[in-house]
């Protein structure tokens, strides 16, 4: 029997609170498949538990690496790691995790026997092609275009050109394990731009850290150099593309929300809400070197704003869009039709079911002000829809989710956190 919908929470008054994020889910799994790869044992600290991190943590298991937690608290656990010699014969759940069925393969590819990838229903329409091509230009067999699929090396890298339009983890994916690739591996993208470009620089540094020489100084081509990946000890940041939802939620109430350990220098892409939120009339502020002030007014101002590089923070800004005085256009995320969901078709439907007024485009959205009534929220299994119905059933009395638990992705705790958040004073 499904779960019943969620009763999202209506404002009483304007929240004050303060907000702990547990673990980055892009630098959590990126972290650990670089340790897998490693010349040595190494430690990852304060890393998401979730549903992405858990499903990353079994395909390196089933892969044959070791990974043992301690210190687990509800901000993360610490993954102590070590690499062992890549085995196949293995089946790998990628879930819904964009991050498991882009980054994993690679690896995979270097195994002494074949692997085999499945995901969620959904997971088998998420764009493939372009990541899996380029894996066999690079000399993996590969029996199919998309999930599901089995991967097979030998896999000596080189040359390869690839359209990555549709998600930056094709890029990321390869750029992540080509150290371990007898030739390394130089990347060229050719078509329309690359998306999320601050994920590929999450990449790139996350890499350099590591020992890796990576040139990325021609735009759309990115070279790694063959050779060992170094093992580190390393702690995850707070995850700020899970931020929103919270920040959303001072700026909606009028409201002060403080996020603690918010990076002074950062490649995540949720360090833009800062400026995109200052546009729809917060004023964010830095309370000590860390923490991350925001303050809302209760009026929130539409957004003209092209969000190719920050494209996972549209169903957040969406849903304030929707509460907002002024007509917004967002820009620049025809990708996100691969997500979890097609998130433009998506956000459409859900906002308009609320008696809303959003018209998706080619490459976005447009959303008019137009008062919103109760009703069901549908979360088509994506953890930032489901977030985007809390963002405006706070405004909105009867908003129901459905299917809240979805928010497991990256942020089990997600319906507590939002309820401390409700009652903090
Ligand atoms: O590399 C990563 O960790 C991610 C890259 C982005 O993917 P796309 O480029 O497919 O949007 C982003 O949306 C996703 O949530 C995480
Ligand atoms: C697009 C997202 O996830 P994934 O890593 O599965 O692509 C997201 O978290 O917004």
């Amino acid at each position: 029997m499904p779960a019943p919908h969620w009763p999202a929470p209506t404002a009483t008054a304007p929240v004050t609170a303060t907000v702990s994020l547990p673990g980055s889910k892009s630098v959590t799994n990126r972290a650990l498949l670089l340790a897998a790869l490693a010349d040595g044992p190494g430690t990852v600290r304060r890393a998401l538990r979730s549903r992405d991190a858990d499903l990353m943590v079994s395909a390196l298991r089933a892969l044959g690496t070791t990974l043992v937690a301690s210190n687990e608290t509800a901000e993360g656990v610490d993954w102590h790691v070590t690499p062992g010699p890549i085995r196949g014969g293995a089946g790998i759940d990628a879930g819904l995790a964009g991050t498991v069925m882009r980054f994993v393969p690679p690896m995979a590819a270097l195994a002494d026997g074949p692997v085999y990838f499945d995901g969620d229903p959904h997971a088998r329409k998420r764009p493939m092609g372009p990541i899996l091509d380029a894996l066999r230009m690079l000399g993996a067999r590969v029996d199919n275009d998309a999930l599901p699929f089995t991967i097979s090396g030998p896999l000596a890298g080189g040359e390869v050109t690839l359209d990555a339009s549709g998600s930056s983890q094709f890029v990321s994916g390869l750029l992540l394990t080509a150290a371990r690739f007898e030739k390394g591996v130089t990347i060229r993208h050719v078509g329309p731009p690359v998306p999320s470009q601050p994920h590929i620089e999450m990449t790139v540094q996350m890499l350099r850290a590591a020992g890796v020489t990576v040139d990325d100084r021609e735009r759309d081509v990115w070279r790694v150099e063959p050779g060992p990946i170094a093992a580190r000890d390393m702690t995850v940041e707070p995850d700020l593309s899970n931020a929103a939802p919270f920040l959303a939620a001072a700026l909606v109430t009028g409201g002060t929300v403080t996020i603690p350990a918010w990076p002074v220098s950062t490649t995540q892409p949720g360090d833009a809400l800062r400026g995109l939120l200052t546009t729809m009339g917060a004023t964010v502020t830095r309370q000590t070197d860390t923490d991350l002030v925001l303050t809302g007014t209760g009026e929130i101002s539409g957004i003209d704003a092209d969000l190719r590089d920050v494209g996972e923070l549209t169903p957040t800004i969406a849903a304030l869009a929707a509460l907002a005085t002024t007509p917004s256009r967002i820009r620049g995320v025809g990708h996100l039709r691969g997500h979890e969901t097609d998130r433009l078709a998506a956000l459409a439907t859900e906002i308009n079911r609320l008696g809303g007024d959003a018209e998706e485009t080619d490459d976005g959205l447009i959303i008019r002000p137009r008062p919103l009534h109760g009703g069901t929220f549908h979360s088509y299994d994506d953890h930032r829809m489901a977030t985007a119905g809390a963002v405006i059933g706070l405004a909105v009395p009867g908003v129901e989710v459905e299917n809240i638990a979805t928010t497991a992705k990256t942020l089990p705790e997600f319906v507590q956190m939002w309820t401390a958040m409700l009652e903090a004073r």
